[in-house]
């Protein structure tokens, strides 16, 4: 009885394999031998070494070149044009079922999101797209800047003192789960209270991108997931925590909506669940797909936008000509800090637009590739015939860190996109995909990136903390595929709110020994007081050619003084109302603007 069970088991395999090697319409494209043999080939990649897929799919296309094999049935292109045609142009193409709901979306199979059929897709989505557009988003902006308001606030009260540092990374994805938990149920978590930014909440959706692979692995776990006592569950399947964690808290939230859907209009501001509440045939959504999809929004609207400010303030911090080139915009368009800045003045400014958009590019937001498949009214991808059913897919990052487009890739450079003809890298730049499955959250994250950003650099002077083991640069080797990207390392800051910017902000950034640290912000202080006690940067008053220029010309001949032997102090006219000195120390390789 086992060796005929046995045999038969073996004679399949065997058979199979044979077929995959010598006869599947995949045969003559190059890859990995176990990949054309087997899914086991991704999965040990991805769960074995720990969301290493990416990188393994980055060292296959140096050795077999621009299209890959990389499962029995699927084909990894390395490059745009491959990328236009799956996503952009590939308007018949359905998301995988092997990827989304029989794979790693498993546990989430009946949310909007992991949809297949494109009609259905689209019905689900066209519930919530009026939330997202443009002009819902500017009605949520003074949501928004409130969340953000709070978050500084806990930086001052909390953060600001010597020796203080922040865990930046759980900073912004409070301040992101906060913002749209509030978005979706008019009721906020409140996570930017929590000591830490340790809410369990946003500690809860770290997790559920951990498990995407197991369930990618072993799909059936989920169901014994979903049949089992949580407490079960829990014991021999801890990981699951976080999934766990979030369905019970939005399944609760979604029980309440539901039994009172007036709680949602206690909001000031619109909700995307009394949107849906409110659909003329909401009846045909059942408790399941609420659910899936609120889990969807609470994953998808804090991580990204969180990890994409992550990163985007290392590098401005990591260069201090980046931050001094934030700040001075900024303070020129934004004077009194004290009232809030609008979205649409902000997004018209342009180098924190290149610096948003190169932010974008280089923490890519989802890493994994987004598997398709290939219709019979499409068959042609990249220039390539493809029998219909064949998985295609090509990852963002092949994309934001093609040299062919993006010169010097590797370098964060908010520049490349301030001069030139850029159009090339405006339609590459794909962190939140295209085509009829682009991300939902789009018009959201644009501006919560520009209010975060322009927020937190005006008001707030920043340091990275030198640590042991901090990350060093936000590249390839770093970067971790659990479907979005996490980061093998990470860094802290320290914080302290402006008063004197820019002089104390660029002192402190720019000046590389303590000496040279204690020395400018002296000087800069007593020249900023000398003329201007309050304000925030130098001003001269056009109307009168002495008033305000000798008030400049104290500061800056008390600058010259303390700068000579150390260094030349210059000065610039930026406009008839606003100038900007410049240190230059003697030491070699050091440069302070001030
Ligand atoms: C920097 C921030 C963000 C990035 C880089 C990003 C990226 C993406 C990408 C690449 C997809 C396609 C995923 C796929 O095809 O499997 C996607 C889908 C999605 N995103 Fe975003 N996203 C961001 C912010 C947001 C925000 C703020 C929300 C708000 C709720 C959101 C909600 C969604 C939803 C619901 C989907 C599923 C769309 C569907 O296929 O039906 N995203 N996002």
């Amino acid at each position: 009885m086992y060796l005929a069970l046995v045999s038969s088991a073996l004679l399949y395999f065997s058979g199979l394999f044979i077929y995959r090697l010598f006869f599947h319409p995949l045969r003559k494209y190059p890859g990995p031998t176990l990949a054309a043999l087997s899914g086991g080939y991704q999965a040990y990649h991805s769960q074995i070494k720990g969301g290493e897929w990416i990188l393994e799919i980055e060292r296959l296309h140096r050795i077999y070149g621009p299209v890959v094999r990389v499962g029995p049935n699927k084909l990894h292109f390395n490059y745009p044009g491959a990328f236009h045609d799956i996503y952009t142009n590939g308007h018949s193409l359905t998301k995988d079922p092997g990827m989304y709901p029989h794979g790693m979306a498993a546990i989430l199979s009946e949310s909007a999101w992991a949809t297949t059929d494109l009609q259905k897709a689209k019905y689900r989505r066209s519930l919530v797209t009026p939330l997202f557009s443009r002009r819902a988003i500017l009605e949520l902006e003074y949501t928004i800047q409130q969340k953000i308001d709070k978050l500084l606030g806990v930086f001052e009260k909390h953060y600001s003192s010597p020796g203080s540092i922040v865990d930046i990374a759980s900073a912004f994805r409070s301040l992101t789960t906060d913002i749209i938990t509030s978005y979706c149920f008019a009721e906020c978590p409140d996570t930017l209270d929590h000591p830490d930014f340790s809410h369990p909440l946003v500690q809860n959706v770290e997790k559920l991108f951990r498990t995407f692979w197991i369930q990618q692995t072993v799909p059936w776990i989920v169901s014994l997931i979903n049949n089992v006592p949580v407490k079960v569950t829990l014991w021999f399947l801890p990981q699951f925590k976080g999934y766990l964690g979030l369905r019970t808290r939005l399944s609760n939230q979604i029980d309440s909506v539901r039994a009172d859907p007036d709680i949602l209009s206690n909001a000031e501001h619109e909700t995307v669940y009394r949107h849906i509440m409110e659909a003329k045939d909401k009846e045909s959504l059942t408790k399941t797909q609420l659910l899936h999809d609120a889990i969807v929004f609470q994953g998808a609207g804090s991580d990204t936008v969180g990890n994409s400010c992550y990163v985007g303030t290392f590098y401005a911090l990591k260069n201090p000509a980046i931050t001094r080139r934030l700040v001075e915009e900024l303070q020129e368009a934004w004077p009194d800090k004290g009232k809030p800045l609008s979205y649409t003045v902000l997004e018209k400014l342009p180098y924190l637009t290149a610096f948003v958009k190169e932010t974008l590019r280089f923490s890519v937001g989802v890493v994994h590739p987004l598997a398709r498949v290939v219709g019979s009214d499409m068959p042609v991808i990249g220039g390539l015939n493809l029998p219909s059913g064949t998985v295609v897919e090509m990852s963002a990052v092949f994309m934001h860190f093609n040299p062919e487009v993006f010169p010097d890739p590797n370098l964060f450079n908010p520049d490349r996109w301030l001069s030139g003809d850029i159009a090339d890298m405006n339609r590459d730049l794909v962190a939140f995909g295209k085509g009829p499955r682009v991300c939902i959250g789009v018009n959201l994250a644009w501006c919560e990136l520009y209010l975060i950003f322009a927020n937190l650099f005006r008001k707030f002077n920043i340091q990275l903390v030198i640590e042991k083991d901090m990350i060093e640069e936000f590249d390839a080797d770093q970067r971790l595929d659990y479907f979005v990207v996490a980061w093998r390392k990470g860094y802290r800051v320290a914080l302290e709110k402006l008063k004197y910017s820019p002089w104390r902000r660029d002192s402190l950034l720019g000046a590389r020994s303590q000496h040279w640290k204690s020395k400018l912000l002296n000087s800069a202080h007593s020249a900023c007081k000398s003329y201007a006690p309050n304000e925030s940067r130098l001003r001269l008053d056009s109307r009168n050619g002495t008033g305000g220029g000798s008030g400049l010309t104290v500061g800056f001949t008390r600058l010259k003084e303390f700068s000579r032997g150390i260094g030349k102090a210059t000065m610039s006219f930026r406009s008839e109302s606003f100038a900007v000195c410049s240190f230059q120390p003697s030491q070699k390789g050091v440069e302070s603007e001030l």
